[in-house]
Formats: structure tokens, C-alpha cells, sequence
């Protein structure tokens, strides 16, 4: 029997290659895309709530976390203030006991240029071709809801990344003791709020703020997320990742992510880190929408990729 990376072979392989095309991946050895990164250690402490919606084991524990916060593009030095810095990304392993971990991914906008691999192919395509065919680009752009939507909501600076919200964006069933299941979307919301900087305050910023000012932040106090699930209504597309639930909806409060360190050596810990948005735990299955089987086998690519490319410079 095929298994889903098999089946999932020639698109992964002609959306990585897009994204090396796109992604002005000059530097080997760095992700194709949010290769600018920095890791943080910290700790996962579940809400009250949280064991009444999923059997999950961090929802009814406190477990370590490593998080990674980064800038789009595969350019590792680009400048925080830069729009084509966004959307910022978040990944977050939690150590599940018995040597097992659960990732989530997710970027700053609550949006994506495709709800299939197909569309998200072909929005690729014309993406790279941007600069040698803008009337192409702003003409799909326009004719496409899902990239119309996502680019709309691009190219804010924000004071920190303390101060940003991140969407996952894919639902998830959550499964407790009784079989219940609550069907929803993580956000990761700063406890500090979210805030932009204006465009003269972000260009008057260091290139490498959001990372400086992480380090000066963790001198006085942690940085903190609360980890929410959105509720889904019966009118939202829970098989669209592109577009956000409109109105309002039930936020279920899951637990605090709570960063207390710059984990040690960065330059390893973002070469060795390889996250995949579906590995989950017992009490936490996909809905399976379209996006959702190509994820791991993309990431499971483009980290092959990116490992061959360093063990080629070291061996030159
Ligand atoms: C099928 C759709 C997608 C594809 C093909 C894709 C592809 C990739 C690839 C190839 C990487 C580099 C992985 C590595 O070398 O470690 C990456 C990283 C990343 N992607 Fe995606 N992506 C997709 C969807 C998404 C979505 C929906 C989000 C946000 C909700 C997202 C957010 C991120 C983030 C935050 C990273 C950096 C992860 C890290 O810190 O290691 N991606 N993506």
C-alpha cells in the first residue's frame, strides 16, 4: 500500500523546487523558506479547561517546549523591517512523555495563498514570475480569493515578536475521555497583545531587532503566549486553510507558553530542528483537508535538502 508521502511524491518535489525558484535561496544550507530564525526553551502549562476537551497528554501536564520564531523568505540575514519579512513564523515542539513529541506551525496572518497543493502550484508559478510579469501577478492575484486575501494581509513590521499573533490555520479534532470531540483552530495570542510599528518607526529599527530585543526582553521578564482554540460553527470551511471564520466564535483558553531562554548554540539548534505541523498526539486528529497530507512530506524534503547542502559545503 502507497503511503501518503508516495502518493504526495511529484507535487512535493515541484513545490519545493518552486520554492527554491522563489525564495531567493542564495545561502545553502538554510531552510527554503523562514530560514531566519531563533530558537527559545521554555515550558507549556496546560489551563484547567484543557483536559475536558482532548486526552492529549500536554493538555492535562506541563511540558517543556522549544520554539522556534522566524521571518519569511529563505534569506537568513534579511532585515526584520523588511516586508517581505512577513508573515513571521512560529513552530512549537512540546516533549510529550515516553520520548514522543507533538508540533504546531503556524505564520502571523490568518490566511494562505491556496487551500490545495494544486492551486498553491500554481500560485507559485506566478508568484516567481512577479517581477519579470507583474500584469500576470496582480491579474491572479486579483482572480483568486485565496491569494487576493493573503496578500492583503502582508508586510507589517511588529514591535516583537512578543507582541504577534500566530494562526496554524488548519482544524483539528479534539477527542477527551467521553469521545467528545470539539472541532477547532489553534492561535497562539501574545499575552502582551499585538502591536505593529508605524513604517517610520520600523525602518528606523536595527536589522535584527526582533531578535535583539527578545534577548533584552528575557533580562527583565518571559515572554508569553496563551494557546487558544477557535470553535468552529456549522458555517465555517473547515477545509479551507486560506480564509479566517468570520464573526464571532467560542475561544477556548488551552494553556500558557511561557519562554524563559535563547536556547544555546542558534546556528545548530536551526540546522538540527526539523518541525512537521502533523505530528500529533492521542486526543488530536486532522480533519484531513487538502493541505494537510503534503505538509510532512514537504518539510521532510526540504529538510533532506537543506542537510545535504551543509554536508556539501563541509566537504568542500
Ligand atoms: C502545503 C503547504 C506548505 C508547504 C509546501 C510549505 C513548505 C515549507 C517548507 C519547505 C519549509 C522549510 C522546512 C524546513 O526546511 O525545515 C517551511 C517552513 C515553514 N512553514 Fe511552511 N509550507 C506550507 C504551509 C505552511 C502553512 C499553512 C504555514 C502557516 C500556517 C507555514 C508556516 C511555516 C513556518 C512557520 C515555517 C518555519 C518552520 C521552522 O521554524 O522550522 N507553512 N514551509
Amino acid at each position: 500500500m502507497k503511503n501518503s508521502s508516495q502518493i504526495n511524491e511529484p507535487i512535493t518535489s515541484q513545490l519545493i523546487d518552486k520554492l527554491y525558484e522563489g525564495n531567493q535561496k542564495e545561502v545553502t544550507g538554510y531552510r527554503v523558506n523562514h530560514a531566519k530564525g531563533i530558537v527559545l526553551t521554555g515550558l507549556f502549562t496546560p489551563s484547567k479547561q484543557a483536559s475536558s476537551i482532548s486526552t492529549a497528554p500536554h493538555f492535562s501536564q506541563s511540558v517543556p517546549v522549544i520554539v522556534r520564531l522566524s521571518n519569511s523568505t529563505g534569506i537568513p540575514n534579511i532585515e526584520d523591517h523588511n516586508p517581505k519579512a512577513s508573515p513571521r513564523g512560529i513552530a512549537i515542539r512540546f516533549t510529550l512523555p515516553n520520548n514522543q513529541h507533538t508540533d504546531i506551525v503556524g505564520h502571523s496572518v490568518e490566511g494562505f495563498p491556496a487551500d490545495t497543493p494544486e492551486e498553491f502550484l500554481n500560485f507559485l508559478s506566478v508568484a516567481n514570475q512577479a517581477e519579470s510579469h507583474p500584469d500576470k501577478f496582480s491579474n491572479y492575484i486579483n482572480a483568486h480569493e485565496a491569494s487576493k486575501h493573503f496578500f492583503s494581509l502582508l508586510g507589517q513590521t511588529p514591535k516583537s515578536f512578543a507582541t504577534t499573533a500566530f494562526y496554524p490555520l488548519h482544524t483539528f479534532k479534539f477527542i477527551n475521555q467521553h469521545q467528545q470531540v470539539t472541532l477547532g483552530r489553534y492561535q497562539v495570542q501574545p499575552i502582551l497583545g499585538v502591536q505593529y510599528l508605524s513604517d517610520k518607526d520600523a525602518g528606523l529599527k536595527d536589522k535584527n531587532f526582533l531578535q535583539t530585543d527578545l534577548v533584552e526582553q528575557l533580562k527583565k521578564t518571559a515572554i508569553q503566549y496563551h494557546l487558544v482554540l477557535q470553535v468552529s460553527k456549522p458555517e465555517d470551511d473547515v477545509m479551507r486553510i486560506s480564509q479566517p471564520w468570520l464573526g464571532p466564535h467560542e475561544i477556548i483558553d488551552l494553556g500558557t507558553i511561557t519562554l524563559n531562554k535563547i536556547g544555546d548554540d542558534q546556528l545548530r539548534l536551526n540546522q538540527d530542528l526539523a518541525f512537521d505541523p502533523t505530528t500529533l498526539s492521542t486526543g488530536i486528529e486532522s480533519v484531513q483537508d487538502p493541505m494537510f497530507a503534503i505538509r510532512s512530506p514537504s518539510y521532510r524534503l526540504s529538510t533532506i535538502r537543506r542537510s545535504q547542502e551543509l554536508n556539501l559545503r563541509h566537504h568542500k
